[in-house]
């Protein structure tokens, strides 16, 4: 029986997909193998020994300890792309909301309650204080662009837009996902100088927290309206509410509700609605249980956040295993394992070996069982981060949506 904590609430429908008869999955459950997560702050928790993976059902992974798990040993999946649509639309929304201040209104027109045949007249006469710029013909810039900022790009030309962009590390994918009409900012505060509309779409890490700040602003066009669906840290807040309040930023939406923000006229908080959707929430929760049952199943990594892609796509042998083994990225890893399979007259019938950045995995597959002296052997090697043996005869991989 595998056991899964879930950390949030995730869609049942994706739930559904672990086999009832192998998977146990609880919010409270002792030594979990894996570990199912929204936006939950994992940073302080305690993981477990037990713990082999976390799924972030969802984008941005700054709520787990990445860098702690890989020294564990522990794989890190998200589901690339899963959400971007449900964040692309409010985006959408928000560029309206940001220039047109449909809120404000809709909620002055509440206020006319109770004045009867004088609302419509009422209505004429105050409708001048929600005027608001149109988006067409204006220029967005956007920050980062992956699967939202890449979505948000190309809708934003079908609306009349001038886009650019500025994203140093696009992938391949994103950049042919763009329509030609976006075009690519020379340096962020080239974007930051140029845009009448600024969305950010990174994620945040060491080096993006806190970049929206003083310095940025001022180098942004006065009556800039900036929208930020991606992480509230990227934000430096004081700055922002000093830039709204000075008139320099005439709109700021963000997802990600703040006590100081919250006070400040001119700002519109958002309770981090980007990827609330049934449509996100079932295809993010769909894409990271797949991915487990994979790994936890076949040994087979696929969107991970600190290992690399490794995946054999046939059964493990009937009456053999799979061995799935973490190390240190250093050399002599790969003759040592194999030598000590060697020594136990195990022969090797398939195997491939990925690394990124300080680890590797390994994924092994033996013609006959592993003893538990053998797998004792290999995890004894140094630097060797984790041995795993899975044994065949069970079912064979279920295919999973790659990145
Ligand atoms: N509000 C919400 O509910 C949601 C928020 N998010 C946030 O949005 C972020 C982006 O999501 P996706 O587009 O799905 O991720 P993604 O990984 O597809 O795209 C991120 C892009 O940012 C770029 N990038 C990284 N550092 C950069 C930098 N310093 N300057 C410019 N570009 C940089 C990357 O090259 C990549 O193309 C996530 O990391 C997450 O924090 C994601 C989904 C839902
Ligand atoms: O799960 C959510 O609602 C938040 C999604 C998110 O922020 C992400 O995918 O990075």
């Amino acid at each position: 029986m595998y056991k899964i904590q879930t950390l949030n609430k995730i869609s049942p429908d994706g739930l559904a997909l672990f086999p009832r008869d192998s998977y146990e999955i609880a919010s409270e459950i002792l030594n979990p193998e894996a570990i199912l997560v929204r936006s939950a702050e994992m940073h302080e928790l305690e993981l477990p020994k037990s713990v082999k993976a976390i799924a972030r059902a969802g984008a941005g992974v700054n709520n787990i300890p990445v860098a702690k798990c890989t020294e564990q040993g522990i794989v890190v999946f998200n589901t690339p792309g899963a959400n971007a649509n449900a964040v692309k639309e409010l985006v959408i929304g928000a560029l309206i909301f940001s220039s047109r201040p449909v809120h404000k209104a809709a909620s002055w027109a509440k206020g006319l309650a109770g004045k009867g045949d004088e609302i419509p007249e009422l209505a004429e006469k105050g409708k001048s204080q929600f005027v608001g710029p149109e988006i067409k013909g204006k220029t967005l810039g956007i920050i980062g662009l992956g699967a939202i900022g890449a979505m948000v790009a190309n809708d934003a030309v079908a609306l009349g837009m001038n886009v650019i962009g500025f994203d140093p590390f696009i992938s391949v994918d994103a950049a042919w996902s763009l329509s030609r009409a976006v075009h690519k900012a020379e340096s962020l505060d080239a974007l930051l100088a140029k845009s009448d509309y600024i969305s950010i779409h990174v994620p945040q890490t060491n080096d993006t927290k806190g970049f929206i700040n003083a310095d940025k602003l001022r180098i942004m066009k006065k009556g800039v309206r900036i929208l930020n669906f991606a992480r509230g840290g990227l934000v430096n807040n004081a700055d922002m509410i000093q830039a709204v309040k000075d008139g320099k930023v005439a709109c700021h939406v963000t997802d990600f509700a703040d006590e100081a923000m919250l006070d400040c006229e001119g700002v519109v908080c958002l309770p981090h609605l980007g990827a609330s959707t049934p449509e996100a929430e079932e295809n993010c929760a769909y894409m990271a249980v797949n991915q487990l049952i994979d790994f936890l199943e076949n040994g087979n990594i696929v969107n991970s956040v600190n290992f690399p892609k490794c995946k054999i796509d046939g059964c493990i042998p009937e009456k053999g295993a799979r061995l799935c083994i973490a190390n240190k990225n250093v050399p002599n890893m790969i003759g040592q394992i194999t030598s000590i399979l060697a020594g136990a007259k195990l022969n090797i019938a398939s195997m491939t070996n990925q690394n990124r950045a300080d680890v590797a995995y390994n994924l092994i597959d033996v013609e006959d069982r592993v003893s538990e002296n053998v797998l004792a052997n290999l995890r004894d090697i140094d630097g060797v981060i984790g041995v795993r043996m899975i044994p065949g005869g069970n079912a064979c991989p279920v295919p999973v949506e790659e990145e």
